[in-house]
């Protein structure tokens, strides 16, 4: 399973995307880095089907961006930037709330991220992590081939973002798995391969345990420094 990207996007004359090629497949979870503004957001959408771009994004040779959206969305999910639902649904019905499912598919989806038995309560009542879960099933529900999650860690603390990393690292096994990630120590940790965007440009791509720090020095500014510890490799930075 393998998708194939080389896009470009303007909103209203403005290039943000600027030729932006990489390749991603199951086995493998691919980050997407870079400073704000950098079009990373933008290019999610753009595999998604949400914006339009210019070039070709293929999913095993199949062209994605001339299918009809109902048959994108069978094959591509996409969690957005966490936002609070607005209505009073339980958690069931917030999953299956998404584009395609079956009833099957929902408690199967809800099983995996832990919330199954708590389906009946109120989406209002989970935490940021718990909400962030369930967004994760809802696009699991689909049963895509493709998986988008865009800064899923967003807003949690340490030990829910790792809960959400260690379910994307067992979902890059059946899925293709790419996540917009900002803490950097979370790419560098679980992402295999990394694509690096600056101002709508790729800027580098690669294995994540071959990322030199200058790359991170050129595209944010500050200086960097890798630290080795027991438990892996930290990030640190410095104006
Ligand atoms: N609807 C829109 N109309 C016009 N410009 C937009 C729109 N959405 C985003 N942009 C611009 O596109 C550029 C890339 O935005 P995008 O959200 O993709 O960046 P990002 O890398 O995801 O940033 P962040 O890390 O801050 O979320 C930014 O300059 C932004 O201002």
């Amino acid at each position: 399973m393998r998708l194939d990207v080389r896009v470009s996007f303007s909103y209203n004359g403005e290039e943000i995307l600027k030729d932006v090629s990489f390749g991603a497949h199951k086995g493998e979870l691919l980050a997407i880095i870079g400073p704000n503004g950098a079009g990373k957001s933008t290019l999610l959408k753009c595999i998604a089907g949400i914006l339009k771009p210019e070039g070709r994004i293929t999913l095993d040779g199949l062209d994605l961006l001339s299918m009809k959206p109902s048959e994108r969305a069978k094959l591509v999910s996409y969690v957005p930037q966490t936002s609070f639902p607005e209505f009073s649904f339980t958690i069931e019905e917030f999953v299956e709330m998404g584009a395609y499912f079956t009833q099957g598919s929902v408690e199967v989806a809800l099983k995996r991220v832990g919330l199954w038995e708590r389906r009946n309560e109120s989406v209002f009542a989970l935490s940021g992590g718990e909400y962030q879960l369930v967004l994760i099933a809802r696009a699991l529900a689909q049963g895509g081939r493709v998986l988008l999650l865009d800064e899923p860690t967003s807003h949690l603390d340490v030990n829910n973002a790792l809960e959400i990393m260690e379910l994307l690292r067992e979902l890059k096994d059946e899925k293709v798995v790419i996540a917009v990630l900002h803490d950097l120590n979370l790419a560098l940790r679980y992402a295999d391969r990394l694509l690096v965007l600056r101002k709508g440009s790729k800027v580098w791509e690669g294995k994540a345990s071959e990322l030199d720090p200058k790359v991170l020095e050129e595209v944010y500014g500050v200086r960097v420094e890798f630290v080795e510890g027991k438990l892996g490799r930290a990030i640190v930075a410095s104006p």
